[in-house]
């Protein structure tokens, strides 16, 4: 008995939805961007797990270190409250994704480890189950639980973090003109020292300004109104006390706008920068703008995307090898 999961890349944030909006992205070249996580049966200890992919060096060397160790305790520790015993476990990851990115990396690891267990034991947790200990996994690496990369990473599409009451997600809208072209330059931002540069307090008129381009936000992509949905991607929250830490950024975003993007933000914490843009040619130049003049170092690479609706996915072994 053996599983694989792909998990997508994601863009936490989208620019005006601080820890609440996510998108996952899928690139049009028809490329893997996420990680995948096959679990077996044929491990000789408890726990066992390897890892590939051209990410991999970069994963700590104790397999206990690895976040898959933390899913693996997680799922069997839900299972056991259910009266189900697991079995030892062999993991593999094919890490993918650059770890410190702000293309929800670790996020991915953990959607396809824990959707790759879960069916491996039977898939006796629920979605809703699964997100949340998905979410309190990424708690445990960035220091606060925030949904924005598992919920689009798990479910696929724009996502609205609701966490209201029983719903911990809602699908937005997804504008079907758009292609977001991601950049990611090869150096590492981690998310816990992101966040801890954030300000504690803001003023009332920069959470006035949040909540009128959010609303804005929500209600163009219901109303079909993209070119609104488009303008109101301002980041008065993170992008402000971030930027310092994305060498090129502005630079970037000036460029990008004059060749016809319609907003360019940071990539969840970064150093990854997005850019939306609703003609295929554009985007195809803002792609070829960033890989020429963002990327800072043979590990960076840049794509142009759409929206992955879809989220995890079963894949074939055979497809890996
Ligand atoms: N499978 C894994 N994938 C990614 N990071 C892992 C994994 N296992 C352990 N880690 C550790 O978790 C931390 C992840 O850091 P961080 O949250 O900054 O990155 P990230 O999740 O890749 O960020 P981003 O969401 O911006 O892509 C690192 O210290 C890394 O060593
Ligand atoms: N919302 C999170 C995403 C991290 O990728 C942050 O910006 O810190």
């Amino acid at each position: 008995m053996a599983v694989a999961v792909y998990a997508p890349a994601s863009i936490g944030n989208l620019g005006v939805g601080f820890d609440i909006l996510g998108a996952a992205l899928k690139p049009i070249d028809g490329s893997l961007l996420g990680d995948v996580v096959e679990v077996d049966d044929s491990a000789s200890g408890e726990f066992e797990l390897t890892a590939s992919g051209r990410f991999s060096h970069k994963l700590p060397d104790d397999p206990k270190q690895n976040i898959l160790f933390d899913c693996y305790l997680g799922v069997k520790k839900h299972l056991a409250e259910l009266g189900i015993q697991v079995g030892p476990v062999r993991m593999h990851l094919h890490k993918n994704l650059p770890i410190g990115s702000g293309l929800g990396s670790s996020a991915s690891s953990i959607v396809a480890a824990v959707a790759a267990l879960n069916q491996f034991f039977g898939s006796p947790l629920n979605d809703d189950q699964q997100l949340r200990l998905m979410g309190e996994l990424e708690g445990q690496i960035s220091g606060s639980i925030h949904y924005d990369n598992v919920a689009p990473c798990f479910v696929g599409g724009i996502q609205l973090m609701t966490e209201q009451d029983d719903l911990l997600c809602s699908t937005l809208p997804s504008p079907e003109s758009w292609y977001w072209c991601s950049a990611y330059p090869g150096i590492t931002v981690s998310t816990a020292q992101a966040r801890a540069i954030l300000p504690e307090h803001y003023s009332k008129a920069d959470i006035i300004n949040h909540g009128r381009l959010l609303a804005n936000f929500v209600h163009a992509l219901y109303a079909g109104n993209d070119k609104l949905a488009a303008s109101v991607m301002i980041d008065v929250i993170a992008e402000p006390y971030r930027k310092v830490l994305l060498p090129g950024f502005e630079a970037a975003r000036e460029e990008l706008l004059k060749l016809g993007a319609y907003a360019v933000g940071i990539s969840g914490s970064g150093p990854t920068l997005f850019a939306v843009c609703d003609d295929l040619n554009v985007a195809k130049q803002c792609d070829a703008y960033l890989a020429k003049h963002y990327l800072q170092n043979d590990e960076g690479f840049s794509h142009v995307c759409r929206i992955d609706e879809q989220g995890v996915a079963n894949v074939a072994l055979v497809e890996l090898n």
